[in-house]
């Protein structure tokens, strides 16, 4: 809630102008009454002639049109507010995300981050389209239709006064009651939505593993579970709504009864001020009562509201850069590193020198942090201790475009975009230097495969690399590092799913990757072990060992063990 207010805070103009429209509306809406109650008086009390109304029929007329004209603009001052607050919570958290978008790219659903940006944020609108322009209103015209009762009958003043006060109180029941409800509700939509779109897109796998009756009876017990939890927000909704007209008549009713009094008892009240006061009470009621529609959508927002203040609170810790260039092939060094995801798994004590033209293996039992070594040697994380030194300087003095331009990093799963084969490896779409590419695809050893397509380098690939095996997409990946020119290439190399032919052809590309650059490899493969200048054996949280294969050999039981399997099942 008060991340919400903090938010309309910032758009005080789009304030003030809900308060004076709100301010004419209350004014308007007494010259109506006014002015309906003169029309009565005159026709039928005075027995006037009906030229006599005229003056009043003008008022009325012009009451109305002020109030139709003031309704529609803090309407469109909702609008406004809500416009500008999303675009502001839309750009922060981009803002926030661009801080380090690799390091986000890496961490949860894609789904989840979609929903956030698009659907969450949507959300947002009913609070401040709605609920901050129905506030203003339901604060400033009750407030003034209260005065022109009290100035008029005190009495009916105070029942307004002692009545007007359970209708919020029925919305603060009612806020309470669906407070948890919607946040659980809010939840729901966004795992449901994230799992809609990981579906959607590893179809194709649950298929293969037979997995799709199972998949879809999980996506139907989500949305089960979504609609219901709708349907219980509603029943609170429509319980509250009985109970606050109840209150409403019950109120008009009081006043109606106490004017009565007053004119036929007590004979203390003339006809206009009761008709008046009549006339005024419904409207001061729906003025506050107008807020609870408002209220219901504005709890919604307010769920929407805690996930993304959660979100654009939550610390990150971005790879720190700076300006200076990178004149060579630099050297990589990390000193007493060490790394944590949050309170599930740490890395430390990490001592590592790279030195330029060499090739490191990265080698260790699943799950012991291979890729998240590889990760923070090649600036995708930050160390949470001890520093990275890049070329003998502090990695935080070196330009973040320098490095990126010197780097090529092929995952265990490269992302092919839509588009040709040149255009995914110059990673661009339009023009390309065709000598280059083709150099690359030859250095990759795609050349014959490229020759059996009907356009050649320029034939299309689909979306996410689909018509591609993954040796291919691995060459293809690997002809963007020759392509890229870089200095050094970090690979994970994939743990399964090539054939003997492919993953030698493979062995040979990198080989020639290595001849001039700096090769740093998630290795699971012994070719790619035994050629390496160092391996870093990285095993309970940190690098137990570092040294030749040979080396190794000698000194750890687990490296001997690792690669004994190498040899019977062919990676480690
Ligand atoms: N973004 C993340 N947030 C939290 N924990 C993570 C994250 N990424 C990885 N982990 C955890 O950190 C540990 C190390 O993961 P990592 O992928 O670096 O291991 P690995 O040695 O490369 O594994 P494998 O050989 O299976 O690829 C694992 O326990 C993993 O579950």
């Amino acid at each position: 809630m008060v991340w919400l207010q903090k938010w309309a805070m910032r758009q005080k103009g789009v304030l003030v102008g809900n308060a004076i429209f709100s301010i004419c509306i209350g004014l308007a809406i007494i010259a109506q009454s006014y002015a309906i109650v003169q029309v009565v008086n005159e026709v039928f009390i005075k027995k006037s002639a009906f030229s006599a109304t005229f003056p009043y029929i003008a008022v009325l007329i012009g009451a109305i049109i002020i109030r139709v004209i003031c309704t529609s603009v803090n309407r469109q001052l909702g609008v406004r507010l809500s416009t500008n607050v999303k675009k502001h919570v839309r750009q922060s958290l981009l803002k926030k995300w661009q801080q380090d978008p690799l390091q986000i790219s890496v961490k949860g659903q894609t789904g989840s981050k979609v929903t956030m940006l698009i659907e969450m944020i949507d959300q947002l609108e009913s609070y401040y389209r709605d609920y901050v322009p129905q506030v203003i209103q339901s604060m400033l015209v009750p407030f003034i239709l209260l005065i022109a009762v009290f100035m008029t009958h005190i009495y009916s003043g105070l029942i307004l006064l002692c009545t007007a006060p359970l209708i919020p109180v029925a919305y603060i029941i009612v806020g309470l009651q669906t407070q948890k409800k919607s946040e659980r509700q809010l939840k729901e939509l966004t795992f449901f939505s994230g799992k809609f779109l990981d579906l959607v897109q590893g179809l194709q796998t649950l298929k293969l593993f037979g997995q799709g009756k199972q998949q879809r009876e999980e996506l139907a017990e989500n949305n089960r579970a979504f609609q219901t939890s709708t349907m219980s927000i509603l029943k609170v909704a429509f319980a509250s709504t009985f109970f606050i007209e109840l209150v409403v008549t019950l109120g008009i009713g009081l006043v109606a009864i106490e004017i009565a009094y007053q004119m036929i008892t007590f004979e203390t009240m003339t006809f206009a001020p009761a008709f008046f006061i009549l006339a005024i009470a419904p409207e001061f009621y729906n003025a506050i009562k107008d807020l609870g529609s408002a209220f219901h959508s504005g709890r919604g927002s307010m769920a929407a509201a805690e996930i993304l203040e959660e979100e654009l609170e939550r610390p990150i810790e971005p790879v720190k850069w700076g300006t200076q260039p990178l004149e060579q092939q630099p050297s990589i060094e990390i000193k007493q590193g060490a790394f944590q995801y949050g309170d599930a798994f740490k890395l430390e004590q990490l001592n590592v020198k790279v030195p330029p033209n060499s090739r490191t293996a990265i080698v260790g039992p699943t799950g012991q942090g291979k890729t998240t070594l590889l990760n923070i040697l090649a600036g995708v994380y930050e160390l949470t201790e001890g520093h990275v030194k890049i070329d003998g300087k502090l990695r935080q003095e070196v330009s973040k475009d320098a490095w990126f331009e010197q780097i090529a990093y092929i995952s265990q799963h490269p992302y092919l975009f839509t588009g040709t084969i040149a255009e995914n490896i110059q990673m661009k779409k339009g023009a390309c230097d065709e000598v280059a590419i083709q150099r690359a695809i030859e250095q990759a050893q795609l050349g014959d495969w490229i020759a059996t397509l009907p356009n050649g380098m320029h034939t299309a690939v689909g979306e996410a690399g689909r018509g591609m095996s993954g040796g291919e997409k691995q060459r293809l990946a690997i002809a963007r590092a020759f392509y890229k020119q870089c200095t050094i290439v970090f690979f994970d190399e994939p743990t399964m799913g090539l054939d003997v032919q492919t993953e030698q052809l493979l062995q040979r590309v990198m080989d020639e990757l290595a001849q001039t650059r700096t090769v740093i490899t998630v290795a699971h493969r012994l070719h790619t072990i035994q050629q390496a200048d160092q391996i870093l054996l990285v095993h309970n949280g940190t690098i137990e060992q570092t040294g030749t294969h040979q080396e190794l050999l000698q000194k750890s039981a687990i490296y001997r063990e690792m690669v004994g399997g190498e040899r019977h099942e062919g990676t480690c």
